[in-house]
């Protein structure tokens, strides 16, 4: 990618006020990370040249990714032009990884290898299948003696689905994980995935796209482009909500805050990428405009890129998983309570790491709140 460059980006944005999706060409300047728009129906300028380096990162252009611009959410639908599908399409291939049903006890762990390899996960969602979803998951595998032993298993609990994007990820992903039976993997590739988590030929911890007609299908099974998502997974009892701060989720850190979150004995029910658009983000955030200096600069952290949600279980969970996060500032956390989430993984008051909710009778609404956002932004 040249200095020079250009790039150009078919971007979409669902304006509330008209109810209407609206397209714009967006252009990107490489040199001075500068961005401008043009409406494509009202044939006019939408934003002139101007810095989107605080909120726009090369890597964040690619099909499918939403960012925030001025305030508006914005989806790259498409490439705008040729220059543009050449340069980007190779450098974005797609796959789909699955955290099994066996596996997703140590989802943490399995997580955190992923990001530390430098896989980059660009959408995520635990999802129960049914029988006949497993079936057309696995539709090449009709007629084979294993396929019922298979569909038993990939259905007897919740899985995670998740897209990885950069080049040459299938064939990454596949060497990561190692042969399907986990007893070879220990001989052959000792620190591959199935090696270290699996436990046999069927129970074998993860699942990887094996070719791009494959990773394509398996994308749009767990991610449709249209339509409504898959259903969450959301129990709504004895619950609460957490939600990954984008910096943390940037920073890789999210296999190890859903390890230590899991270690203390909570279970994780839902499980979700999803990105916060600064309207939403304000409603979240109301109870503290006014009341918290930092309420602005916290708008700006929980829109600036995708935030990892969760519903917490456990009983009495919201006062429990509170008094886990520790206290709002890391460094206060760090001195009085430093085995809590905000002491191990946060920065300062903004940057902490993880937002939860503050009152327990919060807990249910916001996990609502946030799981009907979900459906919104996906
Ligand atoms: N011989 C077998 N006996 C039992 N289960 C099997 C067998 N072969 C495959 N499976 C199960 O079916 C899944 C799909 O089989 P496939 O041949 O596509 O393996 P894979 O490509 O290594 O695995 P995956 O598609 O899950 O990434 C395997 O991951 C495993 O869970």
């Amino acid at each position: 990618m040249g200095e020079e460059d250009r790039y150009c980006f078919i971007a979409e944005w669902y304006d509330p006020h008209a109810a209407f999706i609206r397209r714009y060409q967006f252009m990107y300047y490489v040199k001075d990370q500068t961005a401008e728009m043009f409406d494509i129906k009202n044939h006019r300028v939408f934003l002139k040249k101007t810095k989107v380096s605080d909120c726009l990162r090369l890597e964040d252009l690619y099909i499918g990714s939403t960012v925030n611009i001025l305030s508006r959410q914005l989806k790259f639908v498409d490439y705008g032009d040729d220059y543009t599908r050449t340069r980007f399409s190779h450098k974005k291939e797609r796959t789909l990884g699955i955290i099994k049903p066996d596996s997703t006890a140590k989802m943490g762990q399995i997580l955190d290898v992923i990001y530390q390899k430098g896989f980059m996960i660009t959408q995520l969602k635990m999802c129960q299948l049914n029988r006949n979803e497993a079936f057309q998951l696995y539709q090449e595998h009709q007629g084979k003696p294993f396929l019922d032993n298979l569909l038993n298993f990939i259905t007897r609990g919740p899985v995670i689905a998740f897209e990885m994007m950069g080049p040459g990820v299938i064939s990454a992903w596949r060497e990561l994980l190692g042969p399907t039976d986990s007893a070879e993997a220990r001989k052959v590739a000792p620190q591959s995935i199935r090696a270290r988590f699996g436990k046999d030929n069927t129970e074998n911890a993860c699942h990887g796209s094996d070719s791009t007609t494959s990773a394509a299908r398996e994308v749009e099974f767990f991610f449709p482009s249209t339509g409504p998502g898959r259903q969450n997974t959301a129990k709504y009892s004895e619950c609460t909500c957490c939600v990954i701060k984008p910096h943390a989720v940037k920073a890789g850190l999210s296999g190890q805050i859903i390890s230590a979150i899991m270690e203390a004995g909570f279970e994780i029910s839902v499980l979700e990428i999803f990105h916060m658009e600064k309207a939403n983000a304000e409603e979240f955030y109301e109870v503290y405009k006014g009341v918290v200096q930092e309420y602005g600069s916290m708008v700006s952290e929980l829109t600036s890129g995708p935030c990892i949600a969760m519903e917490i279980r456990a009983q009495e969970a919201p006062t429990k998983f509170r008094e886990m996060v520790g206290p709002a500032d890391p460094e206060i956390a760090r001195h009085l309570r430093p085995r809590t989430l905000r002491a191990l993984f946060g920065v300062d008051k903004v940057q902490n790491a993880v937002h939860c909710t503050d009152l327990p009778e919060d807990g249910l609404l916001e996990v609502r709140i946030n799981t009907e956002k979900m459906y919104v932004c996906l």
